[in-house]
C-alpha cells in the first residue's frame, strides 16, 4: 500500500528527513514513532502530497505521489495535526462541503456523510456549529473529513494529541474499528496506545529510521539485554561508578528517590543478569540495599533506548 524509497527532504539549512524507506502493506496498522522534530509530519505530508520531497520515491496503492498526485490522493484519508476545520460551519454542512470539495457527487456525498457520522459517533452533534464542539469531538470530526470519499489507506497524524483519557480510549477504539478495513500508518507519542492498537512499529529519529519490528519483536530484542533496578543508600558519586566497573555491565543512570536513597538502572550485556554481583557488591561495601529486581522492558524503553540524547 505504501512503498518508499530513499525519499529526502531538505529545508533551507536543514534535512529533515534523510532517505528513509519503509513500506506498508495492505491492513496493517502501522505506528510512526519518534521524539519532536524527528521528522515525522514532515514524511507525512510528503506522502499525502502537500510537501514535494528533495529527492527519492514514494508510491500509494501503486500510484507514484509526486507524478500521480491526483490517484494516489484519491486512496488517502489524511487527519493532519492540526485538523483545519471551519469553526463556523455546522458538522454535517461542513463534511458535506469536504465531499463535494473530494469529487463526491450530491447523492454520494450525502450518502457517505451520513455514514461517516454514523461511523466516528457523530450523531448526537450533527447540526452544532464546530466551534463549540469539544477537543475530542474535532478530531472526530477530523477522522469524519479523512473518511469521508473512502479512502483504502488513513494516514493519521497524532490523532490523539491533546485529548483526555476517556477521549483517548474514544478514538483508539473508533481507529481500532476503522483497521478492520482500512491500512493505516499513525503518528502518536502515546506508546502505551502502539503497543494496544499497532501491528507493527517505525521509530525515526533525526530523519533516519532507527527500527522497525513488531512492538513485540522490539520488546523481545530489548529483553536480550538485561536491565536491574536497584534502591541503595549512600554516596551516589561512589556507588555508580563501582556499578559501572563490574563485568558485562554497558551503562548505569542514577537518580535520587528520597534522602540518602537513589535508584540505580543498570543495564548489562544480553544473557547476563547482574542481581547477584549487586547484591554481594552492597554487601562487602555495607550499603543498604532495599530492592533489586529485573523489569520487563516495554516499548517505551526501546523509544528512549534508540533516541536518547545523552
Ligand atoms: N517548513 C519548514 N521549514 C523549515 N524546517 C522545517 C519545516 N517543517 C519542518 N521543519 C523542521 O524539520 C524537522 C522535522 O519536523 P517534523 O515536524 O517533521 O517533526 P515531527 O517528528 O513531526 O515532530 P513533532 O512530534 O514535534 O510533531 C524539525 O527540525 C522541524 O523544525
Amino acid at each position: 500500500m505504501i512503498e518508499v524509497r530513499e525519499l529526502t527532504k531538505s529545508f533551507a539549512r536543514h534535512t529533515a528527513v534523510k532517505g528513509i524507506d519503509f513500506s506498508v502493506q495492505k491492513g496493517e496498522i502501522v505506528g510512526f514513532l519518534g521524539p519532536n522534530g524527528a521528522g515525522k509530519t514532515t514524511t507525512m505530508r510528503m506522502l499525502t502530497g502537500y510537501l514535494p520531497p528533495t529527492s527519492g520515491s514514494a508510491t500509494i496503492a501503486g500510484f507514484d505521489i509526486f507524478r500521480q498526485s491526483l490517484d494516489a490522493r484519491r486512496c488517502i484519508g489524511y487527519m493532519p495535526e492540526n485538523v483545519p476545520l471551519y469553526e463556523d460551519m455546522r458538522v454535517r454542512e461542513f463534511l458535506r462541503y469536504r465531499a463535494s470539495l473530494k469529487g463526491l457527487n450530491n447523492r454520494d456525498a450525502k450518502r457517505r456523510v451520513n455514514e461517516v457520522i454514523e461511523t466516528c459517533g457523530l450523531e448526537g452533534v450533527r447540526r452544532k456549529m464546530i466551534k463549540v464542539l469539544s477537543k475530542g469531538y474535532r478530531q472526530r470530526v477530523g477522522l469524519a473529513d479523512a473518511l469521508v470519499h473512502e479512502p483504502q489507506l488513513l494516514i493519521l497524524d497524532e490523532p490523539t494529541n491533546g485529548l483526555d483519557p476517556n477521549q483517548i480510549r474514544q478514538i483508539r477504539d473508533l481507529i481500532k474499528r476503522l483497521s478492520e478495513n482500512h491500512t493505516i500508518l499513525l503518528s502518536t507519542h502515546i506508546l502505551h496506545e502502539v503497543e494496544m492498537t499497532c501491528g507493527r512499529v517505525i521509530i525515526i529519529d533525526g530523519g533516519q529510521i532507527k527500527a522497525q519490528d513488531t512492538p513485540q519483536n522490539l520488546v523481545a530484542g530489548m529483553r536480550a539485554a538485561g536491565r536491574v533496578h536497584a534502591e541503595i543508600s549512600g554516596d551516589s558519586g561512589v556507588i555508580a561508578p563501582a556499578l559501572q566497573r563490574m563485568d558485562h555491565v554497558k551503562r548505569v543512570t542514577h537518580e535520587i528517590v528520597e534522602g540518602d536513597w537513589s535508584h540505580y538502572e543498570i543495564l548489562v550485556d544480553s544473557g547476563t543478569d547482574a542481581r547477584e554481583r549487586i547484591h554481594e557488591l552492597a554487601s562487602q561495601y555495607g550499603w543498604p540495599l532495599r530492592s533489586l529486581h529485573r523489569k520487563d522492558p516495554t516499548l517505551e524503553d526501546v523509544f528512549v533506548e534508540l533516541t536518547r540524547r545523552d
